[in-house]
This record gives C-alpha cells, structure tokens and sequence, in this order.
C-alpha cells in the first residue's frame, strides 16, 4: 500500500487538496477529524484533557468549548504541548485505525492529511510526501477570511506551527496554492499522475494483496515441501 502523506500550514489548502483526492476517488484519513473525535464527550482524550484544563474549557453540555481551548492553547506554547502530549496517542492509534481499515478494504493508494506530519515526526511512515505551501500574507488573509478571526488569533496560530519555508524543504512534492483555484487544480493533475503511478515492490508486498500472496507462496511452499520430503523418505525406505 502507498501511504502519501498530505501537509502544510493550517489554511494553506490542505482540505481543498483532499477534496481532490476523494472526487478521483482517492481515500483521505483525515487528523482534523480523528482529533475532534478523541476529543468528544467522554472518551479517553476528553477525560485526559478535562482533567488536566479543567471545568473552564466545558460548555454546559459537558462537551469541549473548542474556541476557548483553541484560544488558551494557541496564546500559550507550554498548555499548546500540553495538549498535544495528552491527545497524541489517541489521535496516533485513530489515525492507525483508519489506515488498518482501509487495507481491509484492500485500498492501493491512501492519502493521510495531517496537518503536524512533521511536528509529530508521523513522517516516517509516509512517501511521498506533499507539502500545499503559500506565502505567509496570502495564508494570513486566507484563514481570517475562512474563519473570521483578528489578525493576532490567525499570527498565533500560523506561528504555532513549523514554518512553511522550512516544512517545503521536507517535501518530495510541493503544491504553490499562492495562485488561483484552477491554477491549484492544474497542479494536482500533474500529482494524481505521480501518486497514482504503478506501486513499487516494497508497496506492492505491504498491501492487503501483496500479503495475501506471500501468505499463498508459502503454504504453496510448505505443501510441496511435505511432498517433495515425503517422496524422498519413501524412496530411501525402499
Ligand atoms: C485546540 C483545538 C481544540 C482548536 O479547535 P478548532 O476547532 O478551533 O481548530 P481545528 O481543530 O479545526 O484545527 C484547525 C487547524 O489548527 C491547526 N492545529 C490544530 N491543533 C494544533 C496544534 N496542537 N498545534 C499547531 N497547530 C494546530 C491545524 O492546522 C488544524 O488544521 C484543536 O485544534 C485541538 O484539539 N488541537 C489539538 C489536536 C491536534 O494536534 N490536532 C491537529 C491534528 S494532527
Ligand atoms: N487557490 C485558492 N484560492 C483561493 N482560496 C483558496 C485557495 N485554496 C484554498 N482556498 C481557501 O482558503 C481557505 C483555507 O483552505 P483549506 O481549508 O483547504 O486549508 P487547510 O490547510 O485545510 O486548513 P486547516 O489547517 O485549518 O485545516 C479556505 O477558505 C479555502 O476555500
């Protein structure tokens, strides 16, 4: 199975990216997603960080007010490790979940969107992997636009992250989404062809396939074997 890993910088593109994928049929694992749910009311994550931020950061229907986590989490580097360090492992085996999955169904290529690939050094089990860069002012005009946020709440977060500059220099492949949407749609073109091109040995065995032959061989193998030394032990008694 190919394992694509999909990044950038929060608002640089990286959803409109996996809308691409999934509508060429493309399967995405999605961290944002598997973040909200171990984040949800009363599941391990939630009990961890419920414990540790305390009643503050609770709506009044037990659930997490995520904008006042996010503000507190965002203004704050140490509570920012913090809460990585206590929802880490739930989104890790998430992520894991969704990929063991999708091998089940004896997907090919799969594509994981995860914002902190390299933060959370998940990088390693990813190739290639894709970086959506743009330039620091269009994703700043970019994400208050989206998410109607001050100027000082989209800097926050931007600097929350690994700088872009440097994430691009990581990359097998860089998207440039600094341009139009038809212009990010072209690029992609020339991405699915790489992506989606035949898989490499290693790839080929790691899949849901791969394993299933090598499983076949070997007691295709082990049969003849039995044979073969049956025969043998025959003949010498003989
Ligand atoms: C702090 C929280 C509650 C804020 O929620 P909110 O709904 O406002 O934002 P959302 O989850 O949609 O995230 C938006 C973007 O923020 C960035 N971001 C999220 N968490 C972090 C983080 N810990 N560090 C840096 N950037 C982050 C990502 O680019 C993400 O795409 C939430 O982001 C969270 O639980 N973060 C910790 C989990 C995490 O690491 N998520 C990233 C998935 S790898
Ligand atoms: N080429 C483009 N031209 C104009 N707007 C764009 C372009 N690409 C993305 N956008 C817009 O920019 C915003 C951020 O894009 P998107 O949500 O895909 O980023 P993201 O990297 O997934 O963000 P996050 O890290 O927060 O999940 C969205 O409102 C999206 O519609």
């Amino acid at each position: 199975m190919r394992i694509v890993g999909l990044t950038g910088g929060i608002a640089s593109g990286k959803s409109t990216v996996s809308n691409l994928f999934k509508s060429h049929g493309i399967p995405v694992v999605d961290a944002d997603r598997v973040a909200r749910d171990v984040l949800k009311k009363d599941t391990g994550g939630y009990k961890k960080v419920a414990a540790a931020f305390g009643d503050d950061i609770l709506q009044v229907n037990g659930e997490v007010d995520r904008a006042k986590l996010g503000q507190i989490v965002f203004s704050d580097p140490a509570k920012r490790q913090l809460l990585n360090r206590l929802l880490a492992p739930y989104i890790s085996s998430g992520i894991f979940c969704k990929i063991l999955k999708l091998w089940l169904r004896g997907c090919k290529v799969i594509v994981l969107d995860i914002p902190l690939l390299f933060e959370a050094k998940m990088d390693k089990w990813t190739k290639p992997i894709i970086v959506v860069w743009v330039d620091t002012e269009i994703q700043l005009r970019r994400l208050m636009a989206r998410d109607g946020s001050s100027e000082e709440d989209a800097r926050n977060r931007i600097n929350a992250q690994m700088a872009l500059d440097l994430k691009r220099t990581k990359a097998d492949i860089v998207i440039d989404n600094t341009g139009s949407l038809e212009e990010l749609e072209r690029q992609f073109q020339k991405v699915l062809f790489q992506v989606t091109r035949p898989l490499t040995w290693t790839e080929f065995w790691l899949s849901r396939q791969g394993a299933f032959m090598a499983l076949i061989s070997i007691i295709i193998g082990v049969v003849l074997g039995k044979k073969v030394y049956g025969h043998h032990n025959q003949e010498s008694q003989n």
